[in-house]
């Protein structure tokens, strides 16, 4: 071992010495020679590209560290020296050459070697890296045309999957700067929805996911938006989650009760990242807006100057258009309420209703929660589940509260018998009239705010009738004036 080490240490010295002695012109023309004589090709790819930072310097080291040096899949021997690292914004642990390491890569069967160099500049004062990749000449064009590209892509989809998602909300009218980790387990395996919608939905996703060259083609900005309606507890926000995870992008939860006007909605869509969900809660009761169909003037609550062609313009207007692949989801619980210019076909690419538990989504959450597929119990479930109306989140409340199932299902029973016979509950054929009177009681509720603004406007026009009088007096006074005067 020691002897390994003072042979290690004479190269390293020898290799300062030669560095010393051998002034530079003279090494660059050694090395010129060497290469007019060698089939090898060395092409490198500096830190800085025209003085900004190399995109494809970055690409190499997910590159290398995502693929060749954490699978071990290198052709070549392990490196004599790795990095490895764990940065809070990456869920795995990552590996990088250090300082002059290298690692062959092969691709389509040829060997690419990979040197990582670096060494200080006196002039800039700071370290400078590059990357060597050296290769049998004869393999330039497969390099250029297809290596280079391979690596590109590589490095987006291992930044892509490694990345550690994020949920943003807003803070003072502006995204917070520190945006917390998301990390919802909801998935499509664990999510209770009929089995075709389900489907439709996952098979919408992907196309849209992969769906660049398509949306380019024809000319349509790379977006998609979802309007998830359904009663409260039906699994909406579960839904955005498993987008989410399903999508790999970010959530950025945007509640319009706290955008004060129009502009602030602006500055906050034009800083949503690329690859995100922008998801829009509770529209129908988040702001009150002026419907430009009906020809509403502007109100003069203190939040109006947010409107719905503020909104508008969000979903598919001009603002729309600054990013790309983004999903935008509007949830409401009274889609009913909705103003009819949000749900015109085209706005939102997709309506998806989440409805009360019926006996398949039950079938979903106990295979979830119990991992029982069958059960001498379900069929009564099933009887009772046609009675009444029961959230999935109150069948996954009750399927939590024992881990037998028996016991878990007896418990499931007794709850929907008790809602059965609660004459308030919502009956299956009362279904409707539980929403409509849902409904009712928002517009009435709605319906007091406009009489006391009615009120107000009425005595804003008694007070402008008042100084009208006032002025024509003024006005006659001032005629008979002039006319005396004349
Ligand atoms: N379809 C579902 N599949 C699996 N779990 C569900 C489903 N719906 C509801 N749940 C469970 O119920 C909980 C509450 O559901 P969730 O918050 O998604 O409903 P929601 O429709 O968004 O409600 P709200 O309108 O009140 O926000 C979830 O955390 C989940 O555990």
């Amino acid at each position: 071992m020691g002897a390994v080490l003072s042979v290690a240490a004479s190269v390293t010295i020898l290799r300062g010495t030669i560095r010393e002695l051998i002034p530079e012109e003279l090494r660059g023309y050694l090395s010129t020679l060497i290469r007019q004589y060698s089939s090898d090709h060395t092409m490198v790819v500096r830190e800085t590209h025209e003085e900004t930072t190399n995109h494809l310097f970055d690409c190499i080291t997910t590159y290398l560290g995502g693929g060749p040096l954490a699978l071990l899949s290198a052709t070549g021997p392990a490196p004599r020296r790795l990095t490895a690292g764990k940065n809070e914004n990456l869920r795995n642990l990552t590996y990088g050459l250090d300082r002059d390491s290298d690692i062959v890569d092969s691709f389509h069967g040829v060997p690419l070697r990979w040197k990582y160099c670096s060494d200080y500049n006196s002039v800039l004062q700071s370290e400078i890296s590059w990357y060597e990749l050296r290769f049998h000449k004869k393999h330039m064009k497969l390099v250029r045309n297809q290596y280079l590209p391979h690596i590109l892509e590589t490095a987006k989809i291992i930044k892509d999957s490694s990345r550690v998602l994020k949920f943003h909300t807003v803070r003072r009218e502006r995204w917070s700067y520190n945006p917390v980790k998301l990390s919802h387990p909801m998935t499509f395996e664990t999510l209770a929805m009929d089995g075709d919608e389900k489907k439709d939905l996952i098979r919408d996703l992907e196309a849209f996911m992969n769906g660049r060259e398509y949306y380019r083609r024809i000319g349509k900005v790379w977006k998609r938006g979802y309007l998830l309606h359904g009663p409260p507890g039906t699994g909406k926000s579960s839904l955005i989650a498993a987008m989410a995870n399903f999508l790999n992008y970010d959530i950025y939860n945007l509640n319009l009760s706290t955008v004060q006007s129009d502009s602030v909605l602006e500055y906050l869509l034009l800083h949503v990242s690329n690859r995100s969900i922008l998801v829009v809660e509770d529209i129908d009761c988040s702001i009150k807006l002026q419907n430009r169909e009906a020809g509403d003037e502007p109100t003069s609550f203190p939040r109006a100057q947010l409107t719905l062609a503020g909104i508008l313009n969000a979903i598919d207007g001009l603002l729309s258009c600054c990013g790309e692949e983004r999903v935008i989801v509007f949830t409401t619980n009274y889609k009913d309420l909705l103003d009819p210019a949000l749900l015109r076909a085209g706005r939102m690419d997709k309506h998806i209703c989440l409805s009360y538990c019926r006996f398949s989504t039950f079938k979903q959450l106990a295979s979830n929660y119990l991992g029982v597929s069958e059960h001498n119990l379900f069929s009564d479930i099933e009887k009772l589940l046609e009675q009444v109306n029961v959230t999935p989140a109150e069948v996954a409340g009750e399927l939590m509260k024992s881990k037998d199932s028996k016991a878990s299902l007896e418990g499931l029973i007794k709850f929907i018998e008790k809602k059965i016979s609660d004459p308030a509950s919502p009956k299956e054929e009362g279904r409707f009239d539980a929403n409509l009177s849902q409904v009712i009681d928002k517009t009435q509720s709605e319906l007091e705010g406009f009489k006391k603004e009615m009120t107000d406007l009425q005595k804003k026009s008694t007070a402008t009738e008042n100084k009208l009088v006032e002025l024509k007096a003024v006005s006659e006074k001032l005629a008979k004036a002039l006319r005396s005067l004349k």
